[in-house]
């Protein structure tokens, strides 16, 4: 079997990953890793196992049972552990507002780029798309094809309030923004680093975005 072509995606919350990244896989015909799945993934079990995310050992401790699941079939997403569907639950407030305690803990971010490292190299699939914060520039700087996909403040607001309708505009604006300025201490997902292609999204449509990224995709890998 080839090796597959990776794709890597980074950008801030709300900027359109998770949706534009299954969208193009679709489209190449290329799996799909959702990388925030997986420390939202974490953040679910320390709650699960009554662990304080804020106590670092007790949450490296706690990967020894994390067996952790997730579908790269952009057709088929599913997020399991310990064979438990939490596809729905890890969208819940309560797990983003704990994720970035999680995702700084160096242990932690070393076990899980070691898994998505994995998942990328064993796909069946002809390339896999990885999204996230960090994959331009440390999951997989040697990618062929590596964007930041990004959008104003105000734009991501707005999108990320459309998906919360259970949450005031103010509340989901401030957790943002606090979410984005703690993981902005761990990976720098503002600026692209060398050779990696920005594709703003603030004025573009959805429909838009996708084109955008599969043409960049398309211009890279060929
Ligand atoms: N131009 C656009 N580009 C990307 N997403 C858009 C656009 N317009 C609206 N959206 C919507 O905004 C949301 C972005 O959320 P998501 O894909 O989860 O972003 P992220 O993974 O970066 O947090 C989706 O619901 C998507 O349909
Ligand atoms: N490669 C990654 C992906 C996510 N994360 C962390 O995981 C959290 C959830 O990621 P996500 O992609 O689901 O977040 P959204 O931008 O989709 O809301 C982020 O807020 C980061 O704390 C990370 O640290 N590194």
């Amino acid at each position: 079997m080839s090796t597959p072509i990776v794709v890597a995606i980074d950008g801030p919350a709300g900027s359109g990953k998770s949706s534009v990244s299954k969208a193009a896989a679709r489209k190449l015909g290329f799996a799909y890793l959702d990388t925030g799945a997986a420390y939202r993934a974490v953040a679910w079990h320390v709650l699960n196992t009554a662990t304080d995310p804020a106590d670092e050992q007790a949450v490296i401790d706690s990967l020894e049972d994390f067996g952790y699941v997730i579908s790269t079939n952009p057709d088929e997403y599913f997020v399991r552990v310990n064979e438990e569907d939490i596809t729905e639950a890890i969208r819940e407030p309560r797990i983003t507002d704990v994720v970035s305690k999680v995702a700084k803990i160096p242990v932690v971010r070393q076990y899980l780029s070691d898994l998505f490292r994995h998942i990328m190299a064993t796909t069946d699939k002809p390339g896999i798309i990885a999204e996230g914060r960090d994959i331009t520039t440390v999951v997989a700087p040697d990618a062929p094809a590596r964007i930041l996909l990004t959008a104003s403040e105000e734009a991501r607001m707005a999108r990320r309030s459309a998906e919360l309708p259970q949450q005031s505009q103010d509340q989901t604006a401030s957790a943002l923004r606090a979410r984005d300025a703690a993981d902005s201490r761990v990976s720098d997902f503002m600026t692209a680093a060398d050779g990696v292609v920005t594709v703003d999204s603030t004025d573009f449509s959805y429909e838009q975005t996708i084109d955008a990224v599969v043409e960049v995709i398309r211009s890279r890998t060929s």
